[in-house]
């Protein structure tokens, strides 16, 4: 089985959401017209880190996220990783993914887990306390944010329960960008799965981005790197490598979680 991905390598616009919707429409349409599978968005697509002003521009209860990605999937056709946006819920803010079908079916809710100090969001965020699971156009898959990454003990948690890719939408830094590609290639092979990974570009008041997502097989080999521009990409997954690399060391049945404290 074959999936086409499509990456939304963006740049954003700091805390403009109308701005940020209608780029994003766009990136969505133009992966219809390439035939992809589905597409990922980055991290924070609708304000980008502008923190200190979610009160104003925080999406409430992600309602019109919700209906952006859900028309647009079923208009479209496509299955949407939506990477991840700035809501409103209670009395708190969060960063939050929401994933659809490309019936305009939501299938997958995930709230960043790790919240990122550096980038103060430990300030104004709440962190997620859940694991993502989905079947998205056929495929388990598992969803993270970002520094999440940074965590294998929590994508082994997520990911034991059966994932064959793994989804990292990002707003990662262009001074750290060797670290990203490195620990995703090491997220795909320990765990044996796809990695697709969308980080933006462009910059915002404290820090540069400069894109490089990733479309990495289970063995650790990049398929495809965005580059440093703004673009969708694209590259297909070839599900059947899953059995090939899981055949002859499986390494999920020789864990020794008793040993693992
Ligand atoms: O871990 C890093 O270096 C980057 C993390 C980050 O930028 C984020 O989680 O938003």
């Amino acid at each position: 089985m074959k999936r086409k991905v499509a990456l939304a390598q963006m740049d954003i616009q700091l805390g403009l959401p109308e701005a940020n919707y209608q780029k994003t429409a766009r990136a969505i349409k133009a992966a219809a017209d390439h035939h992809a599978d589905i597409i990922v968005l980055p991290e924070m697509w609708n304000t980008g880190y502008a923190l200190n002003k979610l009160k104003d521009i925080a999406d409430n209860n992600g309602q019109k996220t919700q209906q952006f990605l859900s028309k647009l999937a079923l208009e479209n056709k496509i299955n949407i990783v939506g990477g991840s946006v700035a809501i409103r819920r209670g009395t708190s803010f969060y960063n939050t993914s929401y994933i659809y079908d490309q019936t305009g079916q939501l299938i997958g809710t995930y709230d960043k887990v790790h919240l990122f100090g550096l980038m103060d969001e430990n300030q104004y965020l709440k962190a997620g306390v859940k694991e993502s699971h989905f079947a998205l156009a056929g495929i388990p898959s598992a969803s993270f944010i970002c520094y999440d990454l940074r965590f294998p003990e929590w994508v082994r948690t997520t990911a034991r329960h059966g994932a064959d890719i793994l989804y990292f939408p990002a707003e990662w830094p262009s001074s750290r960008i060797k670290q990203w590609k490195i620990m995703l290639q090491s997220r795909a092979i320990e765990n044996q799965a796809f990695v697709v990974a969308v980080n933006r570009v462009g910059t915002d008041l404290d820090n540069d981005f400069n894109g490089h997502s990733l479309v990495i097989d289970p063995l650790g080999n990049i398929i495809s790197d965005a580059g440093e521009e703004e673009r969708v990409s694209y590259a297909e997954v070839d599900l059947e490598k899953l059995a090939e690399v899981r055949g002859p060391i499986p390494v999920f049945k020789d864990r020794r979680p008793e040993l693992y404290h």
